[in-house]
């Protein structure tokens, strides 16, 4: 099975993390997830959550440091997850594609409906903060 390499940003403001809800007709519909997305030939990963950070939620990113990467076996798919903490940004994060979306509190992390691969994430975020 080919992977897909995603770029993925947990997008923070003090306590809270801004989470999107995916959409029914995606893979993982109905699920909640970091806003990020696919990494195109030619682009780093931070160029790519820059420009999927912009076309998802409406910000730019000011400061990023890597968080985790995670390689998962989905049984229809499979994804390498480059993970960055996104500290400082401009704009204020909003659904710009209609998509549902909040802060989550980082005492909620543990009890949202993420994808599987998400468990990894959310243990990287209450081990470093
Ligand atoms: N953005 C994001 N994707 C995640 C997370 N957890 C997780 O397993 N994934 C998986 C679900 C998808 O298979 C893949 C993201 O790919 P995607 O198809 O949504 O990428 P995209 O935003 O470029 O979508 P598209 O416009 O190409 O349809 O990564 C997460 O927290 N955030
Ligand atoms: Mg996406």
């Amino acid at each position: 099975m080919k992977q897909v390499h995603v770029a993925v940003g947990v997008v923070r403001r003090e306590s809270t993390f801004f989470i999107c809800k995916r959409a029914d007709h995606q893979h993982q519909g109905g699920k909640w997830e970091f806003p990020g997305g696919k990494v195109e030939t030619g682009e780093t990963v931070e160029q790519a959550l820059n420009r999927e950070l912009r076309e998802e939620i409406g910000i730019s990113i000011t400061a990023s440091t890597p968080l985790i990467e995670i390689a998962h076996e989905y049984t229809e798919k499979r994804v390498l997850l480059s993970v960055l903490l996104v500290h400082k940004f401009s704009g204020e994060p909003f659904g710009k594609e209609g998509q549902i979306h909040r802060w989550a509190d980082i005492g909620e992390l543990n009890d949202i409906d993420f994808p599987d691969a998400n468990v990894a994430i959310v243990e990287a975020i209450l081990d470093t903060l």
